[in-house]
């Protein structure tokens, strides 16, 4: 019998989902979001989501369509680049300056301090809850962190069934950090190299709350949904599926 069987779902006995750094420069905060947070990014997800400019099905260049369906705020993004104007023809809706706000703070709390900087605790963590990423030198030794200004959201909804291919997000023209927030059901995200689309890969699960930062060395990470785990999320968020945003700087 295991723990899990034993104490029959009492706690969860999934191995502990503590901070991680699963390839250097990406750093997993499991549970950042707190379940008010989720619910009101999830409101403001169902705002975004309405025309004009809201959730649409994304045309691939080949001819197919993607299985998630789509969002974007302060620029639409179009496989493969950006334009001001949404797929419906009218202006993009405008990036909110409180996500803004949000990533700012993501960035600052996946990387810690900066090694070395006045008042920082040295990288090691200790203390003040954040922790420096581990020979990278804390947030001054990723690329575009400091004074990190994005401008651009992508929405994603991933209904029952919806994956993503492996990609690298390199239509921005700046290679700052990639904030992702992740609401709803649980994912296996497919973290891979920056060469090949091919293994090495890290699958991780990312769970409602959950945020994920990549940047410096894993900015332009191959990275992927494989799949969604149906039923998973909170049901207080009244969600079916999975929501992810991403939040960049376009450096256009
Ligand atoms: O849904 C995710 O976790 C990843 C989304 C993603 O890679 C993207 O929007 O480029
Ligand atoms: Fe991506």
């Amino acid at each position: 019998m295991t723990q899990g069987e034993l104490f029959g779902g009492l706690f969860d006995a999934s191995p502990e989902r503590g901070r991680s750094e699963p390839a250097p420069g990406a750093v997993l905060l499991p549970g950042w979001l707190d379940p008010a947070a989720q619910l009101r990014l999830v409101a403001a997800c169902r705002d975004w989501a309405r025309p004009p400019a809201g959730m649409h099905t994304v045309r691939m260049p080949t001819g197919g369509t993607m299985s998630v369906r789509m969002v974007s705020l302060g620029r639409h993004w179009y496989p493969y680049g950006y334009s001001d104007t949404a797929e419906d023809g009218t202006p993009v809706k405008p990036f909110p300056p409180e996500l803004g706000t949000l990533a700012r703070r993501a960035v600052a709390e996946a990387y810690g301090p900066a090694v070395g900087g006045a008042g920082g605790n040295g990288g090691t963590g200790a203390g003040g809850g954040i922790g420096a990423v581990e020979g990278i030198g804390g947030i001054g030794g990723i690329a575009g962190a400091v004074g990190y200004e994005p401008d651009v959201a992508i929405v994603n909804h991933y209904p029952h069934g919806a994956r993503m291919g492996l990609h690298q997000d390199r239509d921005e023209r700046a290679d700052a950090p990639v904030v992702s927030l992740s609401l709803g059901d649980t994912c296996v995200f497919r973290l891979g190299n920056t060469e090949t689309r091919t293994k090495p890969w890290t699958d991780l699960e990312l769970h409602g709350g959950d945020l994920l930062v990549f940047g410096g060395p894993a900015r332009f990470a191959y990275h992927g949904v494989v799949r969604t785990l149906p039923g998973t999320a909170d049901p207080a968020l009244g969600l079916t599926g999975r929501l992810n945003i991403t939040v960049r700087q376009s450096g256009l």
